[in-house]
């Protein structure tokens, strides 16, 4: 059977779900060739055959259409756009995670096909109007190819308080199920080309100190012609000494609320240690790396304890002077009570995993020393985005880049403001922000190229007891004292 075209109607009705697990075709797999050599004889990759196949079984015409009327209800119902619906079409859902609810849709003025998250009750708790200014405030200003692009921002009024609509350009699928899509491990010409992007995105967050903090693949969206983007920046942090005080709390929220998946978590949050910083996202690189390879979860733990053991399982206790660090007893208890295991032996917990098809790391010294490097348990050990990108694996598989641009300073500033926010502030500033965004994207949308900036938009409302914009100033200024970089232009 031949692959569904892009947008064909689908067996069941509704258009072809293009979101359903998918498929790489295999036919270029070629073992052991991870050489820049073996990569340039490939197909560009933009041609390369990344094929997504549907894999939804016929069903009954008449059960086809009710399920079809219920489906199309539940996505009027979810995506009520009131005057932004004059704008955008929505055609069906497509996903949703513990925040929002993500659906695929058309703007009408350029018949793009877009993807919508909303964000239900944004104002409801200072959690949820955290997460959806972090996710505005890093997306907003942020253009890197590897990073997905926000079109858009509207709100509604809803029954619990704002529904906040974040438009996106859309992405064909995401890397969880480009992973488990297939019978086979995922070609290793893949695997080298989604681990380079996803360090370039990192690369261009974490310079400007912008932990991401909850990469797993579901959130690495990617397109048929093997672009891979980051997405989902609810847990995004600015990461410097200053935040010190909120990583405290937050360290407890992680061990109680479970935010963060756990099987990516690193052990600075899990074990509750006093600091945290980008690091964490190298660990859940090592983690994603290590599921494309095998087609398994590294560290699959269910509980936060359950993910403790799994740790020490597979990876050993811990240093002494991680574990003196930790500050809750239980864990700390947990650890030491805890049978002490030999040190990981990365060749064969990669061979393990994949049962015994792991063609990436036998016998690579630099793969094993790059996978070794990343599951550092301290944080200041493992390795930084840029000596990634300097490691002699990732030097062999991925062809270098020229240097990248750097992310808007701003971005650091309106990012550390997040973190200091009242509920309430959280709110007023979340709605300063949609409107000042709305407003620059209707004028670039009309073509009016002088719209002005969120700062323009900001001071210009100064409305009510509360003035964001002095807030916001005076932030900046704090900000500019705390951190030694003068970059005037993005200013
Ligand atoms: N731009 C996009 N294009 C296509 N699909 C997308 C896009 N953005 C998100 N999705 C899909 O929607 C799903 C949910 O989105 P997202 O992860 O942003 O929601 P969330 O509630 O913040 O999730 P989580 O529970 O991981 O915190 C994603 O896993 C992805 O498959």
């Amino acid at each position: 059977m031949s692959p569904p075209q892009e947008n064909q109607r689908s067996p069941v009705g509704g258009y072809h779900n293009r979101y359903s697990p998918q498929v790489i075709n295999n036919t270029q797999y070629s073992k052991n060739k991870g050489s820049i050599e073996a990569m340039a004889s490939r197909k560009p990759f933009g041609e390369a055959n990344l094929n997504i196949q549907g894999s939804m079984p016929a069903k009954k015409e008449g059960f086809n259409r009710v399920l079809d009327g219920l489906k199309k209800r539940q996505l009027q119902h979810d995506f009520k756009l009131e005057r932004a619906a004059e704008t955008y079409e929505p055609i069906q859902n497509i996903g949703s995670g513990a925040f929002g609810i993500v659906c695929e849709a058309v703007e009408t003025s350029s018949d793009d096909k877009v993807a919508i998250k909303k964000v239900a009750h944004a104002s409801a708790t200072p959690t949820l109007a955290r997460r959806t200014l972090r996710e505005i405030r890093v997306l907003r200003y942020i253009d890197h190819p590897n990073i997905v692009t926000l079109r858009d921002i509207f709100r509604t009024q809803g029954p619990l308080g704002i529904d906040v609509f974040l438009v996106m350009d859309l992405m064909q699928n995401n890397l969880h199920h480009i992973i488990y899509g297939n019978e086979e491990p995922l070609d290793e010409y893949y695997i080298n080309q989604f681990l380079g992007q996803l360090l370039r995105g990192l690369e261009y967050l974490h310079v400007a100190s912008i932990a991401h903090r909850d990469l797993k693949p579901s959130n690495l969206l990617v397109n048929q012609d093997g672009t891979l983007r980051i997405a989902d920046f609810g847990m995004a942090k600015f990461t410097d000494n200053s935040s010190k005080k909120h990583d405290d709390e937050e360290h407890c929220y992680y061990m109680t609320q479970h935010v963060a998946t756990l099987p990516y978590r690193a052990p600075e949050l899990l074990f509750v240690l006093p600091e945290h910083s980008t690091a964490v996202d190298m660990w859940a690189v090592g983690c994603i790396f290590g599921e494309m390879v095998t087609r398994n979860e590294l560290l699959p733990g269910r509980s936060v304890q359950g993910q403790i053991k799994m740790l020490l399982t597979m990876l050993g206790h811990p240093p002494q002077h991680v574990i003196d660090e930790i500050r809750c007893d239980r864990t700390k208890k947990l650890i030491q009570d805890f049978v002490r295991k030999a040190d990981p032996d990365w060749e064969d917990i990669m061979y393990c995993k994949a049962r015994g098809d792991d063609q990436i790391v036998r016998g690579h010294c630099d793969t094993i020393d790059f996978v070794k490097q990343l599951f550092q348990y301290d944080a200041t050990k493992r390795i930084s985005i840029q000596e990634a990108l300097a490691h002699s694996y990732i030097r062999r598989v991925i062809e270098p880049q020229g240097s990248q641009k750097k992310c808007p300073f701003r971005v650091k500033k309106d990012m550390m403001q997040v973190e200091d926010l009242s509920h309430q502030e959280l709110i007023e500033i979340m709605k300063q922000d949609v409107r000042s965004a709305e407003n620059t994207y209707n004028e670039m949308r009309s073509g009016d190229s002088t719209g002005s900036t969120s700062s323009d938009s900001l001071s210009a409302d100064t409305s009510g007891e509360y003035h964001p914009m002095e807030q916001h100033e005076k932030i900046m200024e704090d900000v500019a004292t705390q951190i030694s970089i003068c970059e005037p232009s993005s200013l």
